[in-house]
């Protein structure tokens, strides 16, 4: 869904930061993100392990973990009816947010099976919160949920609907999750990792069902992931996090072909490409991702920097820098490409 950026956003969020509370202290897991998902858009975020990705996208749903708290900060959702809804002043188990989760908002993980009930089939599973959600008799629920397993690409859907969860390979029940999550024609998917634990094959496969389903819905999607081979494949917008911070964000084709923070050249670098030759090495990024309990003075990234300055980049917080049409950059050396290395891609 290339093109000119929608007016206004689905979801607005404004320095959001979630604390976890844990047996060591307490996690700044999310620290001060803003970033939009504009409308009929896929926006990924993407970075290592542990910087924040899903636990902001659960956030989005007002879905933490118990001892997860929203601290400060803002999601607007532009409700149906034009008003907006800041979802971290919905109570976490009242009436609006569930009414919001799985009609408005829904989420599909990485592991489908902890998505569905390995004891009821899909039918069982489905019709209910169709039923629920769209105030549908159950048969109208029955005629929609086979609908459903038949657009995500499911063979014989009338038949599916009585099969387990195990009785379907694990692509399949990925595509059982997506009908699961489309079923009740939500605006905004949070797409958690969800083609990691699949083939390439399948997970291509996966891909292009969502842009089909965004296509014909004009559906937002939120895409998390750490692979930026799929981020260039899905993504119209990107924002690129690092321990808990999003250190920059773009189009995909300015972070792809432009990129502004060291550690987005990193990532770049550290992805495999047709035609770079067979025995070619990738590069890792050095170093390794610091405990949460302990965020390195200055720059959270410049322990692990190539263009790291003594005396600069670990002593200075660079902020965010707005270079042109790029905001948010966190990096005081963004302004200089030339002082970052040269070219990251090439
Ligand atoms: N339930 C939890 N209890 C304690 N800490 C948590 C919990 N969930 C997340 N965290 C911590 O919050 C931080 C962000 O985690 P998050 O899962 O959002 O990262 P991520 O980028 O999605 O990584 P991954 O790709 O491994 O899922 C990490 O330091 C993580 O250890």
């Amino acid at each position: 869904m290339r093109g000119a950026a929608a007016p206004s956003p689905l979801v607005a969020v404004s320095d959001l930061k979630v604390q976890i509370g844990t047996d060591d202290g307490l996690v700044r897991a999310v620290d001060g993100v803003t970033f939009d998902v504009p409308r009929g858009r896929t926006l990924c975020i993407v970075g290592e392990s542990g910087s924040g990705k899903s636990v902001t996208g659960r956030a989005l749903m007002n879905l933490l973990p118990p001892s997860g708290r929203i601290a400060a900060g803002s999601i607007l959702y532009a409700g149906r009816d034009g008003q907006a809804v800041d979802v971290t002043r919905l109570d976490p188990r009242g009436r609006q947010i569930r009414s919001l989760r799985g009609k408005e908002i829904s989420l599909i993980s990485q592991e489908p099976m902890a998505a569905l009930s390995p004891v009821h089939t899909i039918g069982q599973q489905l019709v209910p919160v169709i039923r629920r959600h769209l105030n549908l008799s159950k048969k109208a629920a029955q005629a929609r949920a086979v609908e459903m397993l038949g657009r995500v690409g499911i063979p014989r859907p009338a038949e599916r609907l009585n099969n387990y969860p195990f009785e379907f390979s694990g692509g399949m029940r990925q595509r059982v999750c997506i009908a699961l999550a489309l079923s009740c024609r939500p605006r905004l998917l949070i797409a958690d990792e969800p083609t990691t634990a699949l083939d390439v094959t399948t997970q291509a496969n996966i891909i292009d069902l969502l842009q089909e389903l965004q296509r014909e819905d004009g559906l937002s999607i939120l895409f998390i992931t750490h692979d930026l081979g799929v981020v260039a494949e899905i993504a119209d917008d990107v924002a690129v996090m690092y321990l808990g911070r999003i250190v920059e964000r773009g189009t995909v084709d300015e972070i792809f072909a432009d990129p502004r923070h060291p550690y987005t050249r990193a990532l770049l670098k550290s992805v495999p490409r047709l035609g770079s030759g067979r025995g070619s090495r990738l590069a890792a990024i050095r170093g390794m991702v610091p405990s949460p309990f302990e965020r390195p003075q200055g720059c959270d990234f410049h322990p692990r920097c190539e263009a790291a300055i003594k005396g600069v980049c670990d002593t200075i917080d660079p902020g965010t820098i707005t270079i042109g049409p790029r905001r948010g950059v966190r990096c005081i050396l963004a302004r200089e490409p030339a002082a970052l290395g040269g070219a990251a891609h090439g």
